[in-house]
């Protein structure tokens, strides 16, 4: 059962930087520290502060005056307050906070803006006993909670409290609420009930401590609504995710998860599966309730790609700050049908030595992060390869992306390739329609190539007759779901947002053809256009990995793919070819210091695709690694992997590197 949060005490809980011990010195009045500094010289730590305090005497006159101002806003004239101590002419505009002041005859100025507020806090005014005995005197205050960003890495935000001081709590009052209103302005998207997953096995498991230190104060302090589960079990955050009622998805803005990625794959593959189911039952009200909720991960696990991918940093404080602030971007997810069933990576998925090093890792998690370093290390010396055959669709966004302003993008805040792609998809979602609509045959669909099956045991061996209307997906119904055929007609492709019902339910088809027969198909329907056709590559493959999004993390900065994307609709398609294990390194190390990308090694491919098929063509397959997961069932073994990129079906806390 969903536990109600329990209230944390902020005094207890606020990290440094967050909490006001350090302010409160500043407020000491002028004539304490001139009565008091001498006395407390030899024994006070703090009697280097008190007597630079002493020696550069504050002016409070202003403060007086801001009484009969009346409330500030944007065009009324500034007001003088303290802010950190400093005597200052402060203004609200129609932004934000600014303000001028004159730090030892050097004037200064600053700002912030009200879409980086995280929060604002007002403080009342008290007395307290320094730790240099001196009786300190807080005035009334309000703590504006904001970010910072560090010269050299931007994305690593910090966080900054500003103290606003004000002579009289009416003054203090009215700068509140007139902060207030400028956020409310700006705040539509942030959320105001959360779901928490909070995973306490994950990394050096100090997942409990860090939310405790970290995120809990600023989701209280912001006054969001939390409700926290503690994960029991493998799979517990699927199954709280697929199993949320109408009534709890109607009462939260998003599904936050504290931990690895392993965490945020369980949420998303429930949060799918539970769109699919709903979708599947005609509950379209449901289906778009949780369509509506937002993924956060705040990183506390053992490699934290996913956070790292989304806000260029693997700082909790930052993933907080971006869920506070309401920050907002669609996820390109993978959809790997094995077997008969679904799943979904927002990563990637790889075959071959990724899926040799996960397939072990999990029996030496007590080593912690440094597992994946020592299997990664045995596995690279074993150099097994697999032979496999591979089918790729590039796709029409694929082909229009790949042209030069595209190709070498790197994805980032308000990505213009990601724009590019997500247009492409509404305007095929929305041709797609009208011609539905019309009740004509879609020309899209005419015009597209078709697929040919090759009927036996090979899977679909794809090529684009020139007549092949006998040829289309549709001469074979058995093999294409009727729900996938259904969603096709009605125009229900995987665009942004959307997922079509074939998408989650299970598939009825155990034989290899049908398995690809069907997926081809249904992917063809979706993402191919005129002159398209599958590509198909037979070797034997040391690695092959499907690269949703960049996947940065601390080994590998600019990402495992660096031109990859959020939410462009395509993945990476990287092939190592067989090769010895120094080669293998130097691929690592590629990948590692700047990320795959066409053209680097002769052994290793990079492509660009919609939809992959991957058929293991003899020997022991290796285990599929999705999102970090192991996956190794006797389905893949018998009928392979077949994996379909949906542009922006998921929506996460990010705005993406700035
Ligand atoms: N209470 C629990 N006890 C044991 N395992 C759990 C528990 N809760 C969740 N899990 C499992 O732990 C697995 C790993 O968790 P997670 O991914 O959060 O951490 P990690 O593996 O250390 O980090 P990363 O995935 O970033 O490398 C998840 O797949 C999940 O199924």
């Amino acid at each position: 059962m969903i536990q109600h949060h329990k209230q944390l005490s902020l005094d207890m809980l606020l990290p440094e930087g967050f909490g006001s011990g350090s302010s409160g010195v500043t407020a000491l009045t002028e004539s304490a520290v001139m009565a008091r500094s001498d006395s407390c010289k030899a024994s006070c730590k703090l009697a280097g502060r008190c007597r630079s305090l002493a020696r550069k005497p504050r002016s409070t006159d202003g403060l007086e005056a801001l009484v009969d101002r009346g409330p500030p806003g944007p065009g009324h004239p500034p007001q003088h307050l303290l802010i950190d101590g400093q005597a200052s002419l402060v203004r609200l505009t129609a932004n934000g906070i600014e303000w001028a002041s004159a730090h030892g005859g050097t004037p200064a100025t600053g700002a912030v803006p009200f879409s980086e507020i995280l929060y604002i806090k007002r403080v009342e005014p008290c007395s307290r006993t320094a730790l240099c005995c001196l009786p300190v005197r807080l005035g009334p205050r309000l703590e504006v909670h904001t970010i910072s960003r560090p010269q050299r890495r931007r994305c690593d935000w910090q966080p900054r409290t500003l103290v606003l001081e004000a002579a009289a709590e009416e003054a203090v009052q009215d700068w509140a609420a007139g902060i207030s209103a400028g956020i409310e302005a700006v705040s539509a998207s942030r959320p105001r009930s959360l779901l928490v997953l909070l995973n306490p096995n994950s990394g050096h498991r100090k997942a409990g401590s860090l939310y405790r230190r970290v995120v809990a104060p600023a989701l209280s302090g912001a006054g969001i609504r939390v409700v926290v589960r503690e994960t029991q079990h493998v799979r517990h955050a699927q199954d709280i995710a697929a199993q949320l009622s109408a009534e709890q998805v109607a009462a939260i803005d998003g599904i936050v998860c504290v931990g690895g990625d392993g965490v945020f794959h369980e949420a998303m593959n429930g949060l799918l599966e539970a769109r699919g189911a709903a979708a599947a039952a005609g509950n379209d009200e449901l289906a778009e309730a949780l369509s509506a909720l937002r993924l956060a991960h705040i990183p506390a696990g053992s490699t934290d790609a996913v956070a790292c991918t989304f806000h260029g940093t693997r700082s909790a404080f930052a993933a907080v700050a971006h869920l506070l602030l309401g920050d907002t971007t669609p996820l390109d997810v993978l959809r790997v049908d094995i077997g008969g069933r679904s799943k979904f990576a927002c990563a990637m998925a790889a075959y071959g030595f990724l899926g040799d090093v996960t397939h072990n890792a999990e029996a030496f998690r007590w080593m912690g992060p440094v597992r994946y370093d020592l299997l990664g290390a045995v596995k690279l010396l074993a150099g097994r390869s697999y032979p496999a055959r591979i089918r790729y669709l590039e796709g029409e966004v694929g082909r229009v992306l790949s042209r030069p302003a595209h190709a070498h993008a790197v994805c980032g805040t308000d990505c213009a390739t990601c724009r590019t792609a997500s247009f492409m998809n509404s305007r095929r979602r929305s041709q797609q329609q009208l011609l539905v609509a019309g009740g004509s045959s879609s020309p899209l669909a005419s015009a597209s190539p078709t697929v040919v099956i090759a009927n036996g045991t090979a899977a679909a061996s794809i090529a684009p007759p020139p007549a092949a209307a006998a040829a289309r997906p549709t001469s074979a119904p058995a093999a294409v779901p009727a729900a996938a055929a259904a969603a096709a007609a009605a125009g229900e492709t995987s665009g942004a947002g959307q997922l079509s019902p074939a998408a989650s339910g299970a598939v009825n088809s155990s034989e290899r053809s049908r398995h690809f027969l069907q997926h081809a198909a249904g992917a063809f329907e979706r993402q191919g256009g005129e002159g398209e056709q599958w590509q198909e590559i037979e070797g034997v493959f040391r690695s092959i990995m499907l690269i949703v999004m960049p996947c940065r993390s601390d080994k590998t900065l600019h990402g495992m793919a660096r031109h990859g994307h959020l939410s462009d609709g395509r993945l990476k398609l990287v092939l190592v070819t067989k090769c010895s294990p120094l080669q293998y390194l130097r691929f690592l190390l590629t990948m590692s210091h700047s990320g795959c990308a066409p053209g680097q090694l002769p052994y290793v491919q990079v492509l660009d695709a919609v939809a992959v098929a991957v058929e293991p063509t003899g020997g022991t397959p290796s285990a599929w690694n999705l999102d970090g997961e192991c996956i190794s069932s006797k389905a893949i073994a018998d009928l392979g992997l077949a994996a379909e990129c949906h542009q922006g079906l998921l929506r996460v806390f990010a705005r993406g590197v700035e």
